[in-house]
């Protein structure tokens, strides 16, 4: 028999039995190994106990390492590893006889001989991968980690570019079961022997196995069907900035995803200090954050949504798409900085979150058109000193706020320098600098003048209420009063934006875009000092001093793992996926989280719902900085059957005109259907996503304008947890087995991205997909809206 499928008949039935016998005894090797190394570890851990302290510390800390390695090992494979296994390569004899550390072959490109004139070959190595490697007690290997060099041919290998691999197989197994073995055969002229056996081939490969699976609410890993383009990515240097470009579907979350794992594993120490994956939705998080378990293994790997990457934000509304647009510009920047020191000049009412507004002596303020805008703010400073009354009038305190304010420092940080500068004042109008020609009894006059005065009551409260400690909560709530607002953004911002923008800052709730105004706020005022956190108060402590006697209890190595990655402001590598869709404002609050850190920007430019790319692609550059980029382009779409993609292409060529589509690697044979509202938009959505329940196994998502969301909820109520409504923006990067997409019209109306958000919305679904349209859709006879006929 010579190397072909075997994947019909009786015959071909036992082959395959044959084959998962084969990886079934291998598997029961691998854990059979597992085992003696955990009972060597519990070994050491009874003989570390009984020893005591003998051996030398390091040693000792070695022992509990190797332990705890083992412990971790172990845990994994029964918990977390249901296919640990699954993958194996048959190589030809490799160039030189040289072995990397795995113990595996190093040659990529086989022997000159390897393959006999008459097309016949022997294997002369057998690797399989999984997700963590583990060697034999001869150290050789009987698994490889997936992210180790010896596994790259794994999935670098193409039956154009073979190099030493015959047949790459994939084995589905769960727990310790081998269910079930796919090959593909990259050298399929050739006629192999394994142990003077022909190698068999089984199915009809892995990645269509793969990808016609039903999908679920979360996402699966594709460790066991990365495809060379992929890998390529993967595996790429670390350094400067990778890129990747790729269409819907093309595996770009995919790749960053598994990218993070693959820089953990080859240079731990180095990410040690994080790795940030940037998202642009919760639901995007929540549909991504199981893929790869080992990644929140020891804390390295924080995925947030965009609008929780400010410590204690968790923001879920959307602004209208022209309020975001004026908050996602990098105009607001400006209107941030006039607003930071504008909410100082009017005293900061309502600027500093928590603070009691101060006294002083209680006067009103008056804005530049003389109209009291801020209760509270002190216009004048009586203080006591060396037994005179001194007073500082309010232009004289304005000329010190304007001095102390032409600093660059975080606005916050400039308090001292304004406190000093008002105390130089004082102390010239005391008439009493003259008074010793000595330096040094001058200056401790001056010193204890400065005392006098900083320890009054009166002065303190003045400083407080005239340079109170501003929070970035507290600035965005000042900018909400339109007409301080209207000043403060005077020639950035015309008197529509202005209006909208003061309007939505009046609501409770932040917004995804909100946040990113809030990072920057806090960069401008800096840090506001945090309050020491207390332990809970115990009446006992007070009887017996205990509190300072009391050792902290220690954290354990997870809750330490949790609270760095919490408390990690910067990290060392930063990957953003959908990248198109990050606002100028939101690329500075990213980019302030990657200043000395190498990069990976996944995201593709059609699917952006941006209204102004250049300007997001400046901002981009500036965060990126001058590191040199390296340039990936994906080109396969993993996730359209071809008959979804070539309808999704219509609005490609209308969002952006001349940009290529990604080639869809299958097709279902089931085209799109159209369906046109008959009497209620809500009936007819329901019964067709009720429909596709029927068809699919998996989830059906049903996507519709942003402004539609909550009535779609309540459309599809009752139809099970398979299906779920979505508003278009937070459709991104998610995927279901059928979608229904209703009134193409309505999405593509609703911003100036809108034909690039239908883009995405077309391109959701695995398996089937329907359109609904209504009358602003102008469907025709066959119910094809507008948009997407030819
Ligand atoms: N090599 C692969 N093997 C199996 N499945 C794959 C492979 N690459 C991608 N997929 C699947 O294709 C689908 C799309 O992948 P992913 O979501 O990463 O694409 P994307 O480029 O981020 O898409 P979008 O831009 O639309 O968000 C997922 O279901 C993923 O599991």
């Amino acid at each position: 028999m010579d190397a072909s499928r075997a994947s019909h008949g009786t015959s071909a039935d036992s082959v395959r039995d044959r084959e998962i016998g084969v990886e079934q005894e291998h598997l029961d090797a691998v854990y059979r190994r597992l085992e003696e190394k955990i009972h060597e570890a519990e070994f050491l851990m009874d003989d570390a106990a009984k020893r005591g302290q003998v051996g030398t510390p390091g040693a000792l800390a070695e022992r509990d390492a190797q332990v705890f390695r083992a412990g971790i090992h172990l845990n994994r494979l029964n918990n977390e590893f249901e296919d640990f296994l699954f993958g194996r390569i048959d190589l030809l004899l490799g160039k030189d006889g040289k072995k990397g550390p795995d113990g595996a072959y190093t040659a990529v490109e086989p022997a000159e001989g390897a393959v006999r004139e008459d097309n016949t070959a022997d294997i002369a190595e057998t690797l399989h991968i999984g997700r963590i490697g583990v060697l034999d007690a001869d150290y050789s290997p009987l698994v490889i980690d997936w992210r180790a060099p010896a596994a790259a041919p794994f999935y670098r290998s193409t039956p154009v570019d073979p190099g030493r691999v015959v047949r790459r197989r994939v084995i589905r197994s769960k727990g310790r079961k081998v269910l079930g073995v796919e090959d593909d055969l990259m050298r399929p002229e050739l006629t192999a022997f394994l142990d003077g056996r022909p190698l068999p081939a089984i199915g009809d490969g892995a990645l269509m196995a793969a990808l016609g699976q039903a999908r679920s609410h979360t996402m699966r890993d594709i460790v066991a069907s990365i495809q060379a383009e992929q890998d390529l990515v993967i595996r790429a240097p670390a350094a400067s900035v990778t890129y990747v470009e790729g269409g819907p579907g093309t595996g770009k979350t995919a790749v960053a995803l598994h990218r993070a794992a693959y820089l953990l594993y080859q240079d731990r120490r180095r990410y040690a200090g994080g790795i940030l994956i940037v998202s642009p939705t919760p639901l995007l998080v929540a549909y991504t954050e199981g893929v790869l378990p080992s990644l929140g293994e020891e804390g390295q790997v924080a995925i947030r949504a965009v609008g929780s990457l400010v410590d204690g934000a968790e923001a879920t509304e959307y602004d209208s798409p022209a309020v975001a647009r004026v908050k996602g510009s990098s105009r607001m920047l400006k209107v941030l900085r006039k607003a930071a020191r504008g909410a100082l000049e009017s005293g900061g009412s309502g600027a500093q979150g928590g603070r009691p507004g101060g006294s002083g002596e209680g006067q009103l303020a008056f804005g530049d058109d003389e109209t009291p805008v801020v209760p509270g703010t002190p216009e004048r400073l009586r203080v006591v000193a060396f037994g005179r009354r001194l007073e500082l009038e309010a232009g004289q305190l304005n000329r010190i706020r304007h001095t102390a304010l032409s600093g660059t420092a975080p606005v916050n940080h400039l308090r001292p320098r304004a406190r000093r500068l008002l105390l130089d004042a004082l102390w010239d109008q005391s008439g009493a600098a003259g008074r010793h020609s000595d330096p040094e009894l001058a200056a401790e006059l001056r010193s204890s003048f400065d005392e006098d005065i900083t320890s009054e009551d009166a002065f303190i409260a003045f400083l407080d209420a005239w340079w109170p400690e501003l929070t970035p909560r507290g600035v965005l709530t000042a900018m909400s009063d339109e007409r301080r607002l209207a000043r403060w953004a005077r020639r950035i911002l015309n008197p529509g934006e202005v209006r909208r923008l003061a309007r939505s800052l009046r609501r409770d709730a932040l917004s995804v875009h909100d946040v990113a105004l809030l990072d920057e706020l806090t960069a401008i005022l800096g840090t506001p000092a945090r309050p020491k956190k207390k332990r809970e108060y115990d009446p006992l402590d007070q009887l017996t001093g205990l509190e300072e006697l009391m050792p902290q209890r220690e954290e354990s190595q997870r809750e330490r793992a949790e609270r760095l990655a919490q408390e990690r402001t910067e990290y060392a590598h930063v990957i953003v996926d959908e990248a198109q869709d990050l606002t100028p404002m939101q690329w500075r609050m990213v980019g302030r989280r990657g200043r000395h850190a190498t990069w990976t920007v996944v995201g593709d430019p059609a699917q952006s719902s941006w209204s102004d790319p250049d300007e997001a692609a400046e901002a981009r550059d500036e965060a990126l900085g001058t590191r040199p980029r390296r340039r990936f382009t994906l080109t396969v779409n993993y996730r359209n059957p071809s008959e979804i993609a070539e309808l999704a292409a219509k609005v490609l060529a209308l969002a952006m005109p001349g940009s290529k589509s990604p080639s869809a690697v299958r097709s279902t044979g089931v085209e799109p259907r159209f369906a046109v509202v008959r009497d209620r938009l809500g009936e007819t959505v329901r019964e067709e996503a009720a429909r596709l329940l029927e068809r699919v196994d998996g989830t059906v998502g049903v996507v519709v304008a942003m402004n539609r969301r909550a009535e779609a909820a309540r459309w599809l109520s009752g139809l099970g947890e398979r299906v779920v409504a979505l508003g278009s923006l937070e459709a991104k990067g998610l995927e279901y087995d059928a979608t229904v997409v209703v009134s193409p019209a309505e999405i593509a109306d609703e911003s100036p991205a809108g034909l690039r958000v239908l883009y995405v919305a077309l391109t959701r679904a695995t398996q089937q997909l329907t359109v609904v349209s209504g009358e602003r859709d102008e469907p025709d006879a066959n119910g094809v809206p507008d948009l997407l006929r030819d």
